[in-house]
C-alpha cells in the first residue's frame, strides 16, 4: 500500500518517484542479502561463521529504516517548500502534500513495523537458516571428523601392522641370526671335535708306534738278552767241561810232580783267563747291545712324546683357530645384534614419534578437517613405508651380514679344516718317518745283535776249540803223566810214608805243645816255647812272613806267588781250620772256640803244624801267611823253626777289608766272616798283631804293599818286591 501510494505521488511529482523507488529498494534489499546468504550458507558452511545472514538481515533492516527517514525529510522538506512558494495556487496540492504527510507518517509507521516484523521475521529465518547452517556444518564438520578419527584409526592400525610387521621382520632377522650363530657355533665345535679326533688319532698313532718301537726294541732286547743268555751258557758249559776235564787232569796229576800241577795249574788258568775273556766280550757286546737298544728305545719314546706333543699343539692350535673363529662370530653376532637391537629401538622411537605426530596430528586434523587427516594419513603412510623401507633396508642388511658372517665363518672353517688337515698329513708323514727311523733302528739292532750273535757263537767254537785242545793237551798231559805215574809210585809211596813220619813227629810235638797249651789256658798263661822239640830243617829254606789285617788280601796274593815263584803257601789260618776239622783232633774244639772270638790260638799248637806242613813240603820256599800274629810266636818260630827273610805287609783301610770280608762271607762258610767275629779280629790285630809288624820295620824286615787297588796292581808291586827281595 505504501508502495502504491508512494508510486503514485511519484508519479505526480519529481521528488514523490524518488521516494518510491528508494521504499522500494529498501523493501526488497533484506530479501536479497537474506537469499544471497542462503544460497551462499551451505558453501560457506566450511568456512563462513554462522552468525553473519542475522548481521545481513539487520543491515537490510537499518537500510531500510535509513531509506524510509531519508524519503521522509526530504518529502518534508519539499513540502515545506512547496507551502513556502505554492501553497496559494494549489490548495489541492496542499491537501495532497498534507495527506501525503499523514500517509507517509502512517506508511513509516507501518514500514517501521512492517521493518520491525519483517526484521524480527528475517532474524527469526536467518536465525532458523543460520542454525541450519550451522548444523550442516556441524555435522558436516563432525562427518568429516568421523571420517578423519577413521582414517587416524586405519594410520594408526596401519602403522600398527606396520610396526607389527617390522617387529616380526626383526624378529625373523634375530630367529635368522640366531639360526647363523648356532651354525657358526655348530661349525665350530665340528671343527673342535674334529680337531680332537685328530689329536686323538695322532696320540693313538704314536702310542702304537711307541708300543710297537718298544715291542720291537723289547724283541730285540729279548733276542740280545737269549744270545748273551746262550752264549754264557756256551762259554759256562765250555768253561765247566775245561774244568771237569781239568779237575780229571788234576786229580790224576795230584800226586806227581810240582811240574805237573804247574802244567795244570796254567792249563786252568789259561782256560779260566778264556772263557773269562770271552765272558767278558760277550758281556760287553750284550752291555754294547742293550745300551743301542735302550737308545733306540729313548729315540722311539722321544719322538713319540714329540709327536704327542706336536699332535697337542695342532688340537691346542685348531682349538685356538676356533675359539677365535667363535669370538669373531660371536663378535659379529652380537653386533648384528647391537645394530639390530638399535634398528628395532630406532623403528620404535621413530613408531612413537610417529604415533606422536599422528596423535599430534589428529588434534590438528580435528581442527582443519580432512585434508590435514589425510595429509596426514599420507605423511603416515610414507613415514610407515620409510620405516618399513628402512626395516626391510635393515633386515636385507643383516641379512647380507648374516651370509658374510657365515660364509666368513664357512671359509674360516674350511681354512682351519684345511690347516689341521694339513697338520695330520704332516703328522702322518713325520710318524712314517719316526716308523721308518724305529725299523731302520730295529734293523740295526737286530744287525748288530746278529754280529754279537755271530761274534759269540765264534767265541763259543774259538773257546769250544781251546778247550778241544786244552783237552787234547790235558789228555797228553794225563797220558805222559800216568807214564811218568807209574815211574814215580814207588817215590811217591816213599814220600807217603816220610811224610806221614813228618805229620806223626809233627803231630806229636803239636800234641804235647797243645797239652801244654791247653794247660795254660785253662791256667790264664802260655806254656813256654822251649817245650817244642822241632826237628830242624833244610839249610836253604826261605821263609817270607805275610802279614796285614784280616781280608787285606793276603791269601789272594799267595796264590799268585805259588803260580809264578813256586812258593808253598802256608796259611796259619787254614792249618788250624784243617786241625780242627781232622777227625779225633784233641784241640779242633779248642781252635774252634779261639778262632770264632777272633783270638789267637796257643802258639805251640800253629808253630807245630807249620813246621810239620814245611818238613812234608817239596819246595823250600814258604810263605807262611797270617803268622805270626803275636810277638811270642814271631819271637818262638824265628828261634825253633826259621828265621824270616822279610816281611810283606799288606796294609790296607778297615774299612775296605771289612767290605771284602763280609762279601767273602757269603759263600766262604768261615765261622768268624761274620760282623762280631770280624770286629773282635780287627780289635786283636790293632793290639796284638800290629806290634808285630812294628816290631820287625825296627828290624827293617818289612815291605809294605798298599791293598786299596785292585788284585792285579797289587800283586804287580807284590812281584816287583819279591824280585827285589829274592834277587830275581
Ligand atoms: N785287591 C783286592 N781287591 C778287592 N778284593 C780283594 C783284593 N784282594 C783280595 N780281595 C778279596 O777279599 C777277600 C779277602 O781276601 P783274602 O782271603 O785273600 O784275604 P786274607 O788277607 O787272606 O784274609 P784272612 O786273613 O781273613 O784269611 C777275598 O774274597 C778276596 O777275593
Ligand atoms: O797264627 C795264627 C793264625 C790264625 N789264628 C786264628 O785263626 C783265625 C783265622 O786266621 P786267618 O789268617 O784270618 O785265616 C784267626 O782269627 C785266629 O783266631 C791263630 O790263632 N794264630
Amino acid at each position: 500500500m505504501l508502495s502504491s501510494r508512494l508510486i503514485a505521488a511519484t508519479q505526480r511529482a519529481p521528488m514523490a518517484r524518488h521516494l518510491a523507488r528508494s521504499a522500494q529498494a529498501s523493501r526488497q534489499f533484506p530479501r536479497a542479502q537474506l537469499r544471497r546468504a542462503h544460497s551462499e550458507a551451505p558453501k560457506a558452511g566450511a568456512g563462513a561463521p554462522p552468525k553473519q545472514p542475522l548481521m545481513r538481515a539487520s543491515t537490510a533492516l537499518m537500510w531500510t529504516v535509513t531509506a524510509i527517514g531519508v524519503g521522509y525529510f526530504w518529502m518534508n522538506e519539499y513540502a515545506e517548500r512547496l507551502d513556502g512558494k505554492e501553497a496559494a495556487p494549489n490548495a489541492a496540492i496542499s491537501r495532497a502534500i498534507g495527506d501525503a504527510k499523514t500517509r507517509a507518517s502512517e506508511a513509516l509507521e507501518t514500514g517501521k513495523a512492517k521493518a520491525i516484523d519483517a526484521t524480527a521475521d528475517s532474524r527469526t529465518k536467518a536465525k532458523q537458516q543460520a542454525q541450519e547452517v550451522t548444523n550442516a556444518v556441524v555435522s558436516k564438520a563432525s562427518a568429516l571428523k568421523h571420517q578423519a578419527d577413521e582414517k587416524i584409526d586405519s594410520a594408526k592400525h596401519a602403522v600398527s601392522d606396520k610396526t607389527g610387521e617390522a617387529s616380526k621382520t626383526v624378529a625373523a632377522a634375530k630367529a635368522k641370526l640366531q639360526g647363523v650363530k648356532h651354525a657358526v657355533d655348530d661349525k665350530v665345535d665340528a671343527v673342535k671335535h674334529k680337531a680332537e679326533d685328530l689329536k686323538s688319532a695322532a696320540t693313538e698313532k704314536a702310542q702304537a708306534l711307541k708300543s710297537s718301537a718298544t715291542a720291537q726294541v723289547d724283541a730285540a732286547k729279548g733276542q740280545a738278552s737269549d744270545i748273551k743268555k746262550a752264549a754264557v751258557d756256551k762259554a759256562t758249559a765250555a768253561k765247566s767241561s775245561a774244568d771237569a776235564k781239568i779237575d780229571d787232569a788234576k786229580k790224576a796229576l795230584s800226586s806227581k810232580s810240582g811240574d805237573a800241577k804247574e802244567k795244570v795249574q796254567e792249563l786252568k788258568d789259561s782256560a779260566s783267563s778264556k772263557a773269562d775273556a770271552a765272558k767278558n766280550a760277550v758281556q760287553s757286546k750284550a752291555d754294547y747291545v742293550k745300551s743301542k737298544a735302550g737308545d733306540a728305545a729313548k729315540q722311539a719314546k722321544d719322538k713319540a712324546d714329540d709327536l704327542k706333543s706336536k699332535a697337542g699343539d695342532v688340537a691346542k692350535q685348531a682349538k685356538d683357530k676356533a675359539g677365535e673363529l667363535k669370538g669373531q662370530a660371536q663378535e659379529k653376532v652380537d653386533s648384528a645384534k647391537q645394530q639390530v637391537g638399535s634398528k628395532v629401538d630406532d623403528v620404535k622411537s621413530k613408531t612413537g614419534d610417529l604415533k606422536k605426530q599422528v596423535t599430534d596430528k589428529a588434534s590438528d586434523t580435528q581442527k582443519k578437517a580432512s585434508e590435514k587427516g589425510s595429509e596426514l594419513k599420507k605423511q603416515a603412510d610414507d613415514k610407515v613405508a620409510d620405516v618399513k623401507k628402512q626395516a626391510g633396508d635393515k633386515v636385507d642388511e643383516v641379512k647380507n651380514k648374516a651370509g658374510e658372517i657365515k660364509k666368513q665363518a664357512e671359509d674360516k672353517a674350511g681354512d682351519v679344516k684345511k690347516q689341521a688337515q694339513a697338520k695330520v698329513d704332516d703328522v702322518k708323514d713325520k710318524a712314517g718317518d719316526v716308523k721308518k727311523q724305529a725299523q731302520a733302528k730295529v734293523d740295526d739292532v737286530k744287525d748288530k745283535a746278529g754280529d754279537v750273535k755271530k761274534q759269540a757263537q765264534a767265541k763259543v767254537d774259538d773257546v769250544k776249540d781251546k778247550a778241544g785242545d786244552v783237552k787234547k793237551q790235558a789228555q797228553t798231559k794225563v797220558n805222559d803223566v800216568k807214564e811218568k805215574a807209574e815211574g814215580v809210585k814207588k817215590d811217591a809211596k816213599d814220600a807217603v810214608e816220610s811224610g806221614k813220619k813228618q805229620v806223626k813227629s809233627a803231630a806229636d810235638s803239636a800234641k804235647s805243645a797243645a797239652a801244654g797249651a791247653a794247660a795254660k789256658a785253662g791256667n790264664g798263661a802260655e806254656e813256654p816255647a822251649e817245650e817244642l822239640n822241632l826237628e830242624p830243617l833244610a839249610d836253604d829254606t826261605t821263609v817270607v812272613f805275610v802279614l796285614g789285617g784280616p781280608g787285606a788280601g793276603k791269601g789272594t796274593q799267595c796264590a799268585n806267588l805259588v803260580r809264578d815263584y813256586g812258593f808253598v803257601h802256608l796259611s796259619a789260618g787254614d792249618l788250624l781250620r784243617a786241625e780242627q776239622n781232622r777227625s779225633n783232633s784233641k784241640y779242633g774244639e779248642l781252635i774252634n772256640r779261639y778262632i770264632k772270638e777272633g783270638q789267637i790260638v796257643p802258639m805251640e799248637i800253629t808253630i807245630a803244624l807249620l813246621h810239620a806242613a814245611m818238613k812234608g813240603a817239596d819246595s823250600s820256599r814258604f810263605l807262611v801267611d797270617g803268622f805270626p800274629r803275636k810277638m811270642d810266636q814271631a819271637l818262638k818260630f824265628e828261634e825253633a823253626v826259621c828265621p824270616s827273610k822279610f816281611v810283606l805287609y799288606y796294609e790296607c783301610p778297615e774299612q775296605e777289608m771289612l767290605k771284602r770280608l763280609l762279601k767273602r762271607g757269603e759263600t766262604s762258610g768261615r765261622a768268624d766272616d761274620n760282623i762280631e767275629s770280624i770286629k773282635k779280629r780287627f780289635k786283636v790285630f790293632e793290639d796284638t798283631s800290629y806290634p808285630v809288624i812294628e816290631h820287625y820295620k825296627k828290624q827293617d824286615k818289612v815291605e809294605t804293599v798298599s791293598c786299596k787297588q785292585s788284585v792285579e796292581d797289587v800283586y804287580r808291586q807284590t812281584k816287583e818286591i819279591i824280585d827285589k827281595e829274592l834277587q830275581l
